[in-house]
């Protein structure tokens, strides 16, 4: 969706002229006294440090309490004003530059909000467009904080495009603009590091941060810069809030509130981009409400009160329109405002009237329901956002996978596909050869098999997989099959995949009834006796006669104790050569065409699937109800690319990108097939989770 239906949106239309008319009617205040006077002298008086020059020329310390990202945004237009100005002979121009800056501000907020939330573009501008609180900050208080609040918004932009690097350079320009903003850097930073998927950006994204706001490091050794931007009485504000513990000691709460909810969220192990967002919000409306604000830190809430209201219902909408009036209401009659000097109509004075005749009281009534009022809000958030946050319920227990099959039926090459897709730093991987009792060379092989549960540690295979599942390390030793022996034990950590693999993966109730995913691989048993064949002679230095004594030994114990599993199974593969002569005939029989037979157990999404598989992979489906149980038999014919399993993961499991690697590696043919029917097997067991 382009963002041209935005801009043609009557709704857009009209509140932009309506912001044109306040961009030459009203003049605020503090712009009139404090921005503009400070801009019109760095211009008139061009120096790497106008704060100084502006201090030593008299200027008041309060005028201009920003970094210089602010001062460039602010540049053009009002140097364009006074252009204006000089050649007209007027002197009102140059405040009306710097105004219209501030709507170039609001624009690209209005366009950032847009690609954030495309779902809603008309909802989107009533709500944000038509902000009452952005009226008021911006056009008749006069506040700049859409410019750092911009900024913000566009590296959360950039982050969820995984631009590392460019998200940091705008979270540091948004720094280096208002230094609040760094409010917004914890959260970030825990959402890079507790997605294992995303951790490798975290470092570009520090790099891009770090380089845009040590910019501003040469500023920091002037004296006039560092008092008017860190010296004003706003940012002592946060410190307001205390309980005194004694004749000097107090403690600050806001800034625990703070901290306490990073560390909430820090504890949510992992978190979606729409959590980071909520996250982000409650830690502004946390500031916001704790401290007696000044009108400007509340326009900070108002791109997570629109996201709020964009995914919530009638209610957050009906509390946050409440809110804002509120808010403005209170503030219009106890802040500066804005003069209309074209219309000689100056309300302040009449306003100001109103603020004193309202007690002490009234005005803390009035900002105790604000707060109030905010703080439902605020709980709001939390559960509609956080707790209800599908994400968030599935990042507390990791994603179970478990794949039965005979010897050579492709579990470890599955379960190496599914870790491409999950990315192997989010998958631990328990494989059941590790659980064999015997290695190689022991004698007790002569008279069991390697697929008798006998000779298997069974009973410790599922409990360390219950154990990952329930988030806790194991201790295993791994079976080496290039020597036949056992490596010494090893940790295995809690991740956010587990993936079961091995012979009797599904052999016990009370691992495989958990299992989001349970898939038994019931290859064609000449294609199977070929793969093992290829593989144990190439790849485990086995003797061609051992294995086939083998595959005839093992063929009872095969169908006693791995075949059953099937029944367990809530995928069933059977991969098949679409022509059997190709076993015979290919250069390794791994390179045989394939046809999968799928039986998906209570399938829902197969059609969707099927359309899918046809119309984007263009494959050959046979699609057919298998007995009165909801079962869906698929047969599946054709070669697809791996970037056309992408495409279709995308439009089949949207739900999941954010559980994925950022650079999932699909696989062409059979095998890509196959991680799409896991992948909604997984959905299809995520949602029931939090049904
Ligand atoms: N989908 C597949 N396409 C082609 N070859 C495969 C496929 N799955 C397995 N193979 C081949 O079959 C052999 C056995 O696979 P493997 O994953 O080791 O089976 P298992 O783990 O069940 O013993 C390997 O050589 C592998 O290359
Ligand atoms: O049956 C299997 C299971 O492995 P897989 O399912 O991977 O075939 C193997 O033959 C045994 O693990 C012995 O391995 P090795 O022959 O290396 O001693």
């Amino acid at each position: 969706m382009t963002s041209a239906r935005l801009w043609r949106d009557p709704v857009f239309r009209a509140g932009l002229a309506l912001k044109l008319v306040l961009v030459v009617l009203l003049v605020p205040q503090i712009q009139q006294q404090w921005f503009v006077p400070f801009l019109q002298h760095a211009i008139a008086n061009p120096s790497l440090d106008p704060w100084s020059g502006f201090l030593a020329a008299g200027g008041t310390p309060m005028a201009y309490p920003y970094g210089p990202v602010m001062l460039l945004v602010h540049l053009p237009g009002t140097l364009l004003g006074m252009l204006a100005d000089w050649a007209a002979g007027t002197d009102a121009l140059g405040a009306a530059g710097f105004r219209l800056g501030l709507l170039g501000a609001d624009v690209a907020t209005l366009y950032l909000l847009y690609r954030l939330f495309p779902e809603q573009p008309r909802k989107l501008l009533w709500l944000y467009w038509w902000s009452p609180i952005a009226l008021y900050v911006t056009y008749w208080n006069g506040q700049t904080d859409i410019v750092p609040v911009a900024l913000l918004l566009l590296s959360l932009l950039l982050i969820r495009q995984y631009r590392a690097t460019a998200s940091g350079v705008a979270l540091g320009l948004a720094l280096a603009a208002k230094f609040s903003m760094v409010l917004a850097v914890p959260f970030i930073g825990i959402y890079l590091w507790r997605n294992k998927r995303l951790r490798s950006l975290l470092r570009p994204f520090a790099i891009g941060c770090a380089a845009a706001t040590l910019a501003v490091v040469p500023w920091l050794l002037s004296p006039g810069f560092v008092s008017m931007v860190f010296g004003t009485p706003e940012s002592a504000r946060v410190f307001d809030l205390a309980l005194p513990l004694g004749p000097s000691l107090r403690l600050y709460l806001t800034p625990l509130l703070y901290l306490l909810a990073a560390y909430g969220v820090w504890r949510l192990r992992r978190i979606s981009f729409d959590l980071l967002l909520a996250a982000t919000g409650l830690s502004f409306f946390l500031v916001v409400l704790a401290t007696p604000a000044p009108p400007g830190w509340y326009l900070w809430l108002v791109p997570f009160l629109v996201a709020h209201q964009l995914q919530g219902d009638r209610s957050a909408r009906v509390l946050a329109g409440g809110f804002s009036v509120l808010l403005v209401g209170l503030r219009l009659v106890t802040s500066s405002g804005a003069a209309l000097p074209l219309l000689q109509l100056d309300p302040g004075p009449a306003l100001a009237r109103a603020g004193t005749l309202m007690t002490p009281h009234a005005h803390s009534l009035g900002y105790t329901l604000i707060v109030a009022t905010g703080l439902v809000l605020l709980v709001q958030m939390v559960r509609e956002r956080v707790a209800r946050n599908d994400y968030y319920r599935l990042g507390q227990k990791p994603v179970t996978v478990g794949i039965a099959g005979d010897s050579g039926s492709g579990k470890d090459t599955l379960s190496l596909a599914l870790a491409g897709m999950f990315g192997e730093h989010s998958v631990v991987h328990v494989s059941g050869d590790d659980y064999h009792v015997w290695d190689r060379f022991a004698p007790m092989w002569k008279g069991l098999t390697h697929l008798n549960p006998r000779a298997n540690d069974l009973q410790r295979f599922n409990n360390d997989v219950l154990a990952l599942m329930d988030g806790k390390p194991i201790h295993c030793r791994q079976y080496d099959h290039v020597g036949g022996r056992f490596l010494p034990p090893s940790r295995l950590d809690r991740n956010d995949v587990v993936i079961a693999s091995g012979l009797h993966a599904l052999h016990m109730p009370r691992l495989y009834e958990r299992f989001d995913a349970s898939v038994f691989l019931d290859v064609d048993e000449d294609l199977r006796r070929a793969w093992k064949l290829h593989r144990d002679v190439n790849q485990r230095g086995h003797d061609r006669e051992q294995v086939l004594k083998s595959l005839e030994r093992r063929a009872v114990d095969a169908r006693r104790h791995i075949h059953p599993q099937r029944a367990a199974a809530s995928l069933v593969l059977r991969l098949m050569p679409v022509n059997a002569s190709h076993l015979l005939t290919a250069a390794s029989p791994d390179l045989a065409r394939l046809k999968l037979l799928a039986l998906i157990r209570q399938g829902t999404s197969h059609e969707r699937m099927a359309r899918i598989l046809i119309g984007i992979c263009g494959l050959h489906l046979d699609v057919q109800q298998v007995g009165e149980t909801g079962d869906v038999e698929m047969i599946i014919e054709g070669d697809v690319a791996a970037e056309d399993i992408g495409l279709a993961a995308r439009q089949l499991v949207p739900g999941l990108q954010e559980m994925l690697d950022i650079h999932p590696q699909w696989e062409g043919g059979m095998s890509g097939i196959m991680q799409l029917l896991v992948l909604i097997q997984i959905e299809e067991s995520l949602k029931n989770r939090i049904r």
